[in-house]
């Protein structure tokens, strides 16, 4: 019998996710008792989900980053992605929330190549650019009200051939009431639409299907911007 691909499978998304995480996924110690101390902590359950982070990992890895700068700490499970990506790799994660950074102290002790700054990502980054710091990659997962602005500051802090991530784009999209509405207005511009006017940056969209439990039933499109300094 002839198969037919099936393009209608967003449905089977979470059994596809489950059976990477078990086919591709190594134990990490590390990891599995930063998520149990950080939800015995009452820190919210929205880091990265574990494919996410390894594909953090790769890319910082691919990249040969020595200097990674991540906005949106939580509990440090992406940095600790980060930390593993290679021998020379040095992670400043930027937090708001004391609770949060408290935790993640605790999630990445031991680990030598972590720093987690307290402060607002706007002001640390700014204070960064008038201290003239370079990061191979800078990965932004913290406020989707902010992304534009932080994303002009990630530009600046990164090297030449350097990367900015900047995540959860489609669904800040979806939050602002932008998708569709652009086309309809064109004073009303999304970070995508801004992110491609700057000459700065050659950048992508990569789109996602997400499965995130605590967040919704249902798998999720989101997507994030991954863009290569010029
Ligand atoms: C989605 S969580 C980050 C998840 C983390 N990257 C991970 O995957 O483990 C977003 C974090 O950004 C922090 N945040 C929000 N606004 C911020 C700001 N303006 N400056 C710094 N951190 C901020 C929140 O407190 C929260 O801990």
């Amino acid at each position: 019998m002839e198969s037919v691909l099936d393009f209608n499978n967003f449905h089977s998304a979470a059994t596809v996710e489950d059976r990477a995480k078990s086919a591709l996924l190594r134990p990490n110690p590390r990891l599995e008792r930063a998520l149990t101390n950080s939800a015995a902590k009452g820190i919210p359950a929205i880091s990265v989900l574990p494919l996410a982070g390894q594909h953090l990992s790769i890319v910082a890895r691919l990249m040969g980053a020595q200097s990674v700068l991540e906005i949106g700490t939580l509990g440090g499970y992406s940095a600790i992605c980060f930390a593993g990506a290679g021998a020379d790799v040095r992670v400043t994660s930027v937090e708001v929330d004391p609770k949060h950074r408290d935790v993640a102290l605790e999630n990445v002790e031991g680990l030598g190549n972590v720093e987690v700054v307290l402060g607002d990502a706007e002001e640390v980054m700014a204070r960064f650019v008038r201290e003239g710091r370079r990061f191979d990659l800078v990965f932004i997962d913290a406020d989707l009200d902010r992304q534009w602005e932080e994303f002009d500051l990630a530009v600046k802090l990164t090297r030449r051939g350097g990367c900015v991530w900047l995540d959860d784009v489609v669904a800040s999209m979806f939050k602002n009431g932008q998708v569709g509405r652009e086309e309809q207005d064109p004073t009303t511009e999304s970070v995508l639409t801004k992110v491609g006017k700057d000459d700065r940056v050659k950048a992508t969209l990569v789109p996602t299907v997400v499965c995130h439990p605590a967040m919704s039933a249902n798998p999720v499109f989101n997507g994030f911007i991954l863009a290569t300094v010029l």
